[in-house]
Protein backbone atom coordinates (compact mmCIF):
# COMPACT_ATOMS: atom_id res chain seq x y z
CA UNK A 1 0.00 0.00 0.00
CA UNK A 2 1.49 3.47 -1.07
CA UNK A 3 1.94 6.23 1.90
CA UNK A 4 0.93 9.98 0.65
CA UNK A 5 2.25 12.78 2.60
CA UNK A 6 -0.12 15.74 2.29
CA UNK A 7 0.99 18.98 3.19
CA UNK A 8 -1.67 21.58 4.47
CA UNK A 9 -0.23 24.55 3.62
CA UNK A 10 -3.90 26.55 2.81
CA UNK A 11 -3.93 28.76 5.27
CA UNK A 12 -3.16 32.92 5.52
CA UNK A 13 -1.46 33.30 8.73
CA UNK A 14 -3.41 36.05 9.89
CA UNK A 15 -1.77 35.68 13.59
CA UNK A 16 1.80 36.05 12.06
CA UNK A 17 0.15 38.96 10.53
CA UNK A 18 2.45 39.65 7.73
CA UNK A 19 1.21 40.59 4.08
CA UNK A 20 2.02 36.96 3.08
CA UNK A 21 1.06 33.19 4.12
CA UNK A 22 3.30 32.42 6.96
CA UNK A 23 4.33 29.37 5.17
CA UNK A 24 6.24 31.44 2.99
CA UNK A 25 8.67 33.31 5.20
CA UNK A 26 12.19 32.34 5.33
CA UNK A 27 13.35 30.81 8.03
CA UNK A 28 17.16 29.77 8.31
CA UNK A 29 17.88 30.35 4.48
CA UNK A 30 14.84 28.87 3.37
CA UNK A 31 10.78 29.67 3.49
CA UNK A 32 8.93 27.15 6.38
CA UNK A 33 7.44 25.50 3.18
CA UNK A 34 10.42 24.39 1.60
CA UNK A 35 11.96 23.11 4.76
CA UNK A 36 8.60 20.71 5.51
CA UNK A 37 8.65 19.94 1.79
CA UNK A 38 12.42 18.80 2.00
CA UNK A 39 11.44 16.40 5.53
CA UNK A 40 8.93 14.78 3.28
CA UNK A 41 10.70 14.32 -0.09
CA UNK A 42 13.64 13.01 1.78
CA UNK A 43 11.90 10.76 3.70
CA UNK A 44 11.92 7.02 2.01
CA UNK A 45 8.50 6.27 4.04
CA UNK A 46 6.62 8.23 1.84
CA UNK A 47 5.71 7.84 -1.83
CA UNK A 48 3.75 10.71 -3.18
CA UNK A 49 3.18 14.35 -1.77
CA UNK A 50 0.18 16.61 -2.09
CA UNK A 51 0.26 20.11 -1.19
CA UNK A 52 -2.98 22.26 -0.25
CA UNK A 53 -1.91 25.93 -1.04
CA UNK A 54 -3.20 28.62 -0.57
CA UNK A 55 -4.95 29.43 -3.87
CA UNK A 56 -3.30 32.28 -5.89
CA UNK A 57 0.42 30.77 -4.01
CA UNK A 58 0.24 27.81 -6.26
CA UNK A 59 3.49 28.93 -8.25
CA UNK A 60 5.41 29.61 -5.35
CA UNK A 61 5.12 25.60 -4.58
CA UNK A 62 5.86 24.70 -8.33
CA UNK A 63 9.16 27.28 -8.12
CA UNK A 64 10.12 25.34 -4.79
CA UNK A 65 9.53 22.06 -6.45
CA UNK A 66 11.31 22.30 -9.64
CA UNK A 67 14.13 24.28 -7.95
CA UNK A 68 15.01 21.59 -5.44
CA UNK A 69 13.71 18.39 -7.38
CA UNK A 70 10.80 17.61 -5.53
CA UNK A 71 10.00 14.33 -7.33
CA UNK A 72 7.14 13.03 -4.98
CA UNK A 73 5.11 16.23 -5.26
CA UNK A 74 2.45 14.75 -7.74
CA UNK A 75 -0.14 17.23 -6.94
CA UNK A 76 -0.39 20.97 -5.94
CA UNK A 77 -4.36 21.48 -5.15
CA UNK A 78 -5.95 25.03 -3.87
CA UNK A 79 -6.84 25.13 -0.11
CA UNK A 80 -10.14 25.74 1.44
CA UNK A 81 -12.03 28.50 3.81
CA UNK A 82 -10.76 26.38 6.63
CA UNK A 83 -8.39 23.52 7.65
CA UNK A 84 -10.55 20.97 7.63
CA UNK A 85 -12.07 21.88 4.55
CA UNK A 86 -8.66 21.98 3.17
CA UNK A 87 -8.27 17.92 4.01
CA UNK A 88 -11.56 17.33 2.39
CA UNK A 89 -10.10 18.73 -0.59
CA UNK A 90 -6.58 16.89 -0.39
CA UNK A 91 -8.98 13.65 -0.04
CA UNK A 92 -10.81 14.33 -2.90
CA UNK A 93 -7.31 15.20 -4.98
CA UNK A 94 -6.03 11.54 -3.85
CA UNK A 95 -9.33 9.59 -4.95
CA UNK A 96 -10.58 6.00 -3.79
CA UNK A 97 -7.26 4.01 -4.25
CA UNK A 98 -6.60 2.74 -0.34
CA UNK A 99 -3.61 3.99 1.25
CA UNK A 100 -2.27 5.56 3.84
CA UNK A 101 -1.97 9.11 4.62
CA UNK A 102 0.13 11.38 6.64
CA UNK A 103 -1.82 15.03 7.15
CA UNK A 104 0.86 17.38 8.08
CA UNK A 105 1.01 21.47 9.04
CA UNK A 106 3.31 23.06 6.50
CA UNK A 107 4.10 25.44 9.49
CA UNK A 108 5.37 22.36 11.20
CA UNK A 109 9.10 22.44 9.33
CA UNK A 110 10.98 21.58 11.86
CA UNK A 111 9.54 17.58 12.00
CA UNK A 112 11.97 14.69 12.56
CA UNK A 113 12.36 11.95 9.62
CA UNK A 114 12.03 9.23 12.73
CA UNK A 115 8.87 11.06 13.85
CA UNK A 116 7.42 9.90 9.89
CA UNK A 117 9.24 6.62 10.37
CA UNK A 118 7.43 5.82 13.71
CA UNK A 119 3.44 7.23 12.01
CA UNK A 120 4.64 4.82 9.15
CA UNK A 121 4.82 1.67 11.60
CA UNK A 122 2.55 2.22 13.81
CA UNK A 123 -0.08 2.16 10.42
CA UNK A 124 0.72 -1.01 10.01
CA UNK A 125 -1.50 -2.30 12.89
CA UNK A 126 -3.53 0.68 13.52
CA UNK A 127 -6.15 2.69 11.46
CA UNK A 128 -5.63 6.30 13.16
CA UNK A 129 -2.26 7.21 14.35
CA UNK A 130 -2.00 10.58 16.09
CA UNK A 131 1.59 12.36 17.08
CA UNK A 132 1.43 13.71 20.43
CA UNK A 133 3.43 14.83 23.32
CA UNK A 134 2.63 15.43 26.93
CA UNK A 135 1.84 18.33 28.42
CA UNK A 136 4.42 20.58 30.67
CA UNK A 137 1.58 23.24 31.77
CA UNK A 138 -0.89 22.57 33.89
CA UNK A 139 -4.02 23.07 32.12
CA UNK A 140 -6.94 24.71 33.21
CA UNK A 141 -11.23 24.64 32.24
CA UNK A 142 -12.21 28.19 32.31
CA UNK A 143 -15.66 29.18 33.40
CA UNK A 144 -17.39 32.44 33.43
CA UNK A 145 -17.28 33.72 37.00
CA UNK A 146 -18.21 37.19 38.48
CA UNK A 147 -16.31 39.93 36.71
CA UNK A 148 -14.54 37.60 34.19
CA UNK A 149 -13.38 34.39 33.89
CA UNK A 150 -12.54 31.89 36.49
CA UNK A 151 -11.39 27.93 37.25
CA UNK A 152 -13.96 25.81 36.76
CA UNK A 153 -11.57 22.65 36.64
CA UNK A 154 -7.72 21.88 36.27
CA UNK A 155 -7.50 18.98 34.80
CA UNK A 156 -5.52 15.68 35.56
CA UNK A 157 -1.82 16.72 33.85
CA UNK A 158 -0.68 13.11 33.69
CA UNK A 159 -3.35 12.18 31.71
CA UNK A 160 -2.99 15.51 28.67
CA UNK A 161 -1.32 15.31 25.43
CA UNK A 162 -0.73 18.05 23.13
CA UNK A 163 -1.34 17.45 19.28
CA UNK A 164 0.76 17.69 17.07
CA UNK A 165 1.27 16.33 13.53
CA UNK A 166 1.50 14.32 11.25
CA UNK A 167 -1.91 13.13 11.74
CA UNK A 168 -2.20 9.51 9.97
CA UNK A 169 -4.74 7.55 8.69
CA UNK A 170 -5.57 4.23 6.19
CA UNK A 171 -7.42 6.92 3.65
CA UNK A 172 -11.10 4.99 3.88
CA UNK A 173 -10.94 5.71 7.08
CA UNK A 174 -10.43 9.34 7.36
CA UNK A 175 -12.67 9.69 4.19
CA UNK A 176 -15.59 8.02 6.15
CA UNK A 177 -15.44 10.37 9.53
CA UNK A 178 -15.18 13.00 6.83
CA UNK A 179 -18.29 12.37 4.75
CA UNK A 180 -19.91 11.96 8.48
CA UNK A 181 -18.77 15.16 9.38
CA UNK A 182 -20.04 16.93 5.94
CA UNK A 183 -23.56 15.30 6.29
CA UNK A 184 -23.83 16.92 10.05
CA UNK A 185 -25.06 20.34 10.14
CA UNK A 186 -23.66 20.74 13.53
CA UNK A 187 -19.99 20.23 12.40
CA UNK A 188 -20.01 23.80 10.57
CA UNK A 189 -21.25 25.13 13.61
CA UNK A 190 -18.74 23.52 15.97
CA UNK A 191 -16.04 22.69 13.27
CA UNK A 192 -12.77 20.21 14.23
CA UNK A 193 -9.18 22.05 14.96
CA UNK A 194 -7.70 19.14 13.53
CA UNK A 195 -8.09 15.64 11.63
CA UNK A 196 -8.15 13.09 14.94
CA UNK A 197 -11.08 15.70 16.70
CA UNK A 198 -13.14 14.46 13.16
CA UNK A 199 -12.54 10.91 13.31
CA UNK A 200 -12.85 10.74 17.11
CA UNK A 201 -16.74 12.49 17.02
CA UNK A 202 -17.57 10.53 13.85
CA UNK A 203 -15.82 7.32 14.42
CA UNK A 204 -15.66 7.08 17.83
CA UNK A 205 -15.02 3.06 17.72
CA UNK A 206 -12.15 3.75 16.07
CA UNK A 207 -9.13 3.80 18.63
CA UNK A 208 -6.45 6.70 17.27
CA UNK A 209 -2.82 5.36 18.63
CA UNK A 210 -0.62 8.10 20.16
CA UNK A 211 2.94 7.98 18.70
CA UNK A 212 5.40 10.26 20.45
CA UNK A 213 6.22 13.31 19.17
CA UNK A 214 8.46 16.06 20.28
CA UNK A 215 8.86 19.63 21.52
CA UNK A 216 10.76 20.89 18.55
CA UNK A 217 8.23 19.69 16.19
CA UNK A 218 6.57 22.99 16.98
CA UNK A 219 4.05 24.71 15.01
CA UNK A 220 4.56 28.49 13.67
CA UNK A 221 1.36 30.53 14.85
CA UNK A 222 2.83 33.70 16.29
CA UNK A 223 5.34 36.22 15.11
CA UNK A 224 7.40 35.17 18.41
CA UNK A 225 7.73 31.61 17.34
CA UNK A 226 9.44 32.73 13.32
CA UNK A 227 12.35 33.57 16.31
CA UNK A 228 11.85 30.45 18.15
CA UNK A 229 11.92 28.35 15.24
CA UNK A 230 14.99 29.89 13.41
CA UNK A 231 17.10 29.60 17.11
CA UNK A 232 15.98 25.91 16.94
CA UNK A 233 16.82 25.16 13.14
CA UNK A 234 20.30 26.22 14.43
CA UNK A 235 20.34 24.03 17.27
CA UNK A 236 19.41 20.93 15.32
CA UNK A 237 22.14 21.42 12.52
CA UNK A 238 24.42 22.08 15.39
CA UNK A 239 25.71 18.39 14.88
CA UNK A 240 26.09 18.90 11.11
CA UNK A 241 24.81 15.65 9.29
CA UNK A 242 27.58 13.25 8.51
CA UNK A 243 27.24 12.76 4.48
CA UNK A 244 29.86 9.53 5.04
CA UNK A 245 32.43 8.54 3.03
CA UNK A 246 30.15 7.91 -0.27
CA UNK A 247 28.37 11.44 0.26
CA UNK A 248 31.85 13.37 0.99
CA UNK A 249 33.09 11.91 -2.06
CA UNK A 250 29.93 12.47 -4.31
CA UNK A 251 30.08 15.86 -3.13
CA UNK A 252 33.52 17.22 -3.73
CA UNK A 253 35.00 14.88 -6.65
CA UNK A 254 35.80 17.03 -9.46
CA UNK A 255 34.62 20.15 -7.86
CA UNK A 256 36.91 23.20 -7.27
CA UNK A 257 37.14 24.32 -3.42
CA UNK A 258 38.87 27.62 -3.50
CA UNK A 259 40.38 28.87 0.43
CA UNK A 260 41.12 31.79 1.26
CA UNK A 261 43.40 31.85 4.39
CA UNK A 262 45.44 29.48 5.97
CA UNK A 263 43.37 26.42 4.89
CA UNK A 264 46.20 23.46 3.90
CA UNK A 265 44.25 20.50 5.87
CA UNK A 266 41.41 20.97 4.88
CA UNK A 267 42.59 21.81 1.48
CA UNK A 268 44.47 18.36 1.14
CA UNK A 269 41.11 16.70 3.02
CA UNK A 270 39.45 17.93 0.34
CA UNK A 271 42.05 16.75 -2.01
CA UNK A 272 41.34 13.39 -1.11
CA UNK A 273 38.10 13.44 -1.60
CA UNK A 274 38.74 14.08 -5.50
CA UNK A 275 38.34 18.09 -5.20
CA UNK A 276 40.84 20.54 -7.02
CA UNK A 277 41.94 22.86 -4.73
CA UNK A 278 43.16 25.94 -4.56
CA UNK A 279 44.77 27.94 -1.61
CA UNK A 280 45.25 31.69 -1.16
CA UNK A 281 46.93 32.50 2.20
CA UNK A 282 48.89 35.56 2.82
CA UNK A 283 49.56 36.19 -0.77
CA UNK A 284 45.38 37.75 -0.97
CA UNK A 285 44.93 40.68 1.20
CA UNK A 286 41.00 40.12 1.69
CA UNK A 287 40.21 43.87 2.72
CA UNK A 288 41.01 44.61 -1.01
CA UNK A 289 38.09 43.76 -3.18
CA UNK A 290 39.61 43.59 -6.15
CA UNK A 291 42.32 41.45 -5.16
CA UNK A 292 39.92 38.87 -4.21
CA UNK A 293 38.37 39.61 -7.89
CA UNK A 294 41.28 38.71 -9.54
CA UNK A 295 42.59 35.70 -7.67
CA UNK A 296 39.22 34.11 -8.40
CA UNK A 297 39.17 35.26 -11.87
CA UNK A 298 42.25 33.08 -11.98
CA UNK A 299 41.02 29.68 -10.64
CA UNK A 300 38.26 29.28 -13.34
CA UNK A 301 35.69 27.31 -12.57
CA UNK A 302 34.39 27.77 -8.79
CA UNK A 303 32.23 25.42 -7.08
CA UNK A 304 33.00 26.30 -3.22
CA UNK A 305 34.71 29.02 -1.96
CA UNK A 306 35.96 28.72 1.83
CA UNK A 307 37.01 31.84 4.22
CA UNK A 308 39.48 30.63 6.83
CA UNK A 309 40.74 33.70 9.02
CA UNK A 310 43.51 33.75 11.34
CA UNK A 311 41.98 33.31 14.73
CA UNK A 312 42.99 37.05 15.54
CA UNK A 313 44.55 38.03 19.43
CA UNK A 314 41.79 38.86 22.39
CA UNK A 315 41.26 41.81 24.14
CA UNK A 316 39.20 44.70 24.27
CA UNK A 317 38.53 47.62 22.06
CA UNK A 318 41.33 49.69 22.74
CA UNK A 319 43.97 46.88 22.39
CA UNK A 320 42.32 45.60 19.08
CA UNK A 321 45.03 45.31 16.33
CA UNK A 322 43.54 46.46 13.03
CA UNK A 323 43.84 42.63 11.78
CA UNK A 324 40.62 41.93 13.48
CA UNK A 325 38.34 44.38 12.00
CA UNK A 326 40.54 43.40 8.63
CA UNK A 327 39.76 39.83 8.78
CA UNK A 328 36.23 39.72 10.85
CA UNK A 329 34.73 42.38 9.03
CA UNK A 330 36.13 42.88 5.64
CA UNK A 331 37.18 39.79 4.91
CA UNK A 332 33.67 37.94 4.78
CA UNK A 333 32.17 41.18 2.89
CA UNK A 334 34.63 40.87 0.64
CA UNK A 335 35.08 37.25 -0.18
CA UNK A 336 31.21 36.92 -0.34
CA UNK A 337 30.98 39.87 -2.80
CA UNK A 338 33.21 38.60 -5.30
CA UNK A 339 32.30 34.78 -4.75
CA UNK A 340 28.89 35.65 -5.42
CA UNK A 341 29.24 35.16 -9.50
CA UNK A 342 30.96 32.08 -9.51
CA UNK A 343 28.74 30.33 -7.09
CA UNK A 344 25.88 31.57 -8.93
CA UNK A 345 26.74 29.93 -11.97
CA UNK A 346 27.92 26.79 -10.45
CA UNK A 347 24.96 26.64 -7.62
CA UNK A 348 27.85 26.05 -5.21
CA UNK A 349 28.36 27.20 -1.87
CA UNK A 350 30.23 29.54 0.50
CA UNK A 351 31.58 28.66 3.94
CA UNK A 352 32.70 31.15 5.89
CA UNK A 353 34.95 30.74 9.15
CA UNK A 354 33.60 33.17 12.52
CA UNK A 355 36.42 34.68 14.63
CA UNK A 356 35.28 31.83 17.53
CA UNK A 357 33.43 32.03 20.67
CA UNK A 358 34.56 34.66 23.27
CA UNK A 359 35.34 33.69 26.46
CA UNK A 360 33.73 36.30 28.80
CA UNK A 361 32.56 38.24 25.85
CA UNK A 362 32.78 41.83 26.89
CA UNK A 363 36.84 41.44 27.40
CA UNK A 364 36.85 40.73 24.05
CA UNK A 365 34.36 43.28 22.38
CA UNK A 366 35.55 43.10 18.64
CA UNK A 367 36.36 39.71 18.16
CA UNK A 368 32.44 38.97 19.95
CA UNK A 369 30.84 41.61 17.24
CA UNK A 370 32.74 40.59 14.44
CA UNK A 371 31.27 36.50 15.48
CA UNK A 372 27.74 38.10 15.75
CA UNK A 373 28.06 40.30 12.11
CA UNK A 374 29.54 37.06 10.23
CA UNK A 375 26.58 34.89 11.75
CA UNK A 376 23.71 37.80 10.97
CA UNK A 377 25.84 38.27 6.99
CA UNK A 378 25.08 34.27 7.20
CA UNK A 379 21.74 34.50 7.47
CA UNK A 380 21.17 37.32 5.50
CA UNK A 381 22.99 36.01 2.54
CA UNK A 382 21.57 32.50 2.33
CA UNK A 383 17.71 33.92 2.01
CA UNK A 384 19.31 36.47 -0.47
CA UNK A 385 21.17 33.95 -2.35
CA UNK A 386 18.75 30.79 -1.74
CA UNK A 387 16.63 31.79 -5.26
CA UNK A 388 19.70 31.32 -7.45
CA UNK A 389 20.48 28.04 -5.85
CA UNK A 390 23.93 29.07 -3.29
CA UNK A 391 24.50 28.06 -0.39
CA UNK A 392 25.98 29.88 2.43
CA UNK A 393 27.26 28.74 6.05
CA UNK A 394 29.50 29.77 8.41
CA UNK A 395 31.56 27.63 10.78
CA UNK A 396 33.79 27.88 14.14
CA UNK A 397 37.38 28.04 13.08
CA UNK A 398 37.91 25.27 16.08
CA UNK A 399 35.50 22.89 14.22
CA UNK A 400 38.30 19.84 12.82
CA UNK A 401 38.48 20.36 8.89
CA UNK A 402 36.61 17.29 8.52
CA UNK A 403 33.48 19.27 9.54
CA UNK A 404 33.77 22.49 6.99
CA UNK A 405 33.96 19.89 3.91
CA UNK A 406 30.31 18.07 5.55
CA UNK A 407 29.47 21.48 5.49
CA UNK A 408 30.14 22.01 2.13
CA UNK A 409 28.38 19.08 0.98
CA UNK A 410 25.57 19.13 3.41
CA UNK A 411 23.08 20.74 1.94
CA UNK A 412 22.41 23.23 4.27
CA UNK A 413 22.39 26.86 4.14
CA UNK A 414 21.86 29.36 7.07
CA UNK A 415 23.84 27.50 9.22
CA UNK A 416 25.47 29.42 12.26
CA UNK A 417 27.23 27.47 14.82
CA UNK A 418 25.18 27.33 18.26
CA UNK A 419 24.83 30.39 20.24
CA UNK A 420 26.28 32.76 17.37
N1 LIG B 1 -7.72 26.97 5.26
C1 LIG B 1 -6.62 26.44 5.77
C2 LIG B 1 -6.12 26.87 7.02
C3 LIG B 1 -4.95 26.30 7.49
N2 LIG B 1 -4.29 25.39 6.74
C4 LIG B 1 -2.98 24.91 7.17
O1 LIG B 1 -3.05 24.26 8.42
C5 LIG B 1 -1.85 24.45 9.15
C6 LIG B 1 -2.15 24.89 10.60
O2 LIG B 1 -3.00 26.02 10.57
P1 LIG B 1 -2.71 27.44 11.21
O3 LIG B 1 -1.49 27.44 12.02
O4 LIG B 1 -3.98 27.89 11.86
O5 LIG B 1 -2.44 28.32 9.89
P2 LIG B 1 -3.23 29.58 9.36
O6 LIG B 1 -4.68 29.24 9.19
O7 LIG B 1 -2.49 30.07 8.18
O8 LIG B 1 -3.02 30.62 10.57
P3 LIG B 1 -4.06 31.68 11.17
O9 LIG B 1 -5.14 30.85 11.84
O10 LIG B 1 -3.27 32.50 12.10
O11 LIG B 1 -4.60 32.47 10.00
C7 LIG B 1 -1.03 25.50 8.40
O12 LIG B 1 0.07 24.88 7.77
C8 LIG B 1 -2.01 26.07 7.42
O13 LIG B 1 -1.43 26.53 6.20
C9 LIG B 1 -4.81 24.95 5.54
O14 LIG B 1 -4.21 24.10 4.89
N3 LIG B 1 -5.97 25.49 5.07
C1 LIG C 1 -3.60 20.24 13.96
C2 LIG C 1 -2.95 21.03 15.06
O1 LIG C 1 -1.68 21.46 14.64
C3 LIG C 1 -2.75 20.10 16.25
O2 LIG C 1 -2.16 20.79 17.29
C4 LIG C 1 -3.77 22.23 15.46
O3 LIG C 1 -5.01 21.84 16.00
C5 LIG C 1 -3.98 23.20 14.33
O4 LIG C 1 -4.62 24.36 14.81
P1 LIG C 1 -4.64 25.72 13.97
O5 LIG C 1 -5.45 26.69 14.75
O6 LIG C 1 -5.21 25.36 12.64
O7 LIG C 1 -3.21 26.16 13.87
Amino acid sequence: MSTVGVILAGGVGRRVGRGTPKQLIPIAGRSILEHTLAVFDGSPEIDEIVVLMTPGYADQVREIVERRGFGKVGQIVDGGESRTESTWRALRAIGHRECDVLLHDAVRPLLEPRIITACVRALQTHTAVEVAIPSSDTILVAAPGPGGEIIGDVLDRSLLRRAQTPQCFRLSVIREAYERALADPEFERRPATDDCGVVLRYLPDVPIHLVPGSERNMKVTHPDDLHLAERLFHLADAGVPAPGPAGRRAGLDGATVVVFGPGRDLALLAEQEGARTRVFAGEVRVEDHDAVVKALASVGRVDHVVYAPEVPHLGGLADAADETLRTGYLGPVNVARAAHPHLRETRGGLLIGTHGHTEGGAAHSLRSSARAAVADLTRALAAEWAGEGVRVNCVDPGAPAQTWLDILVSGLTGRVPGGA
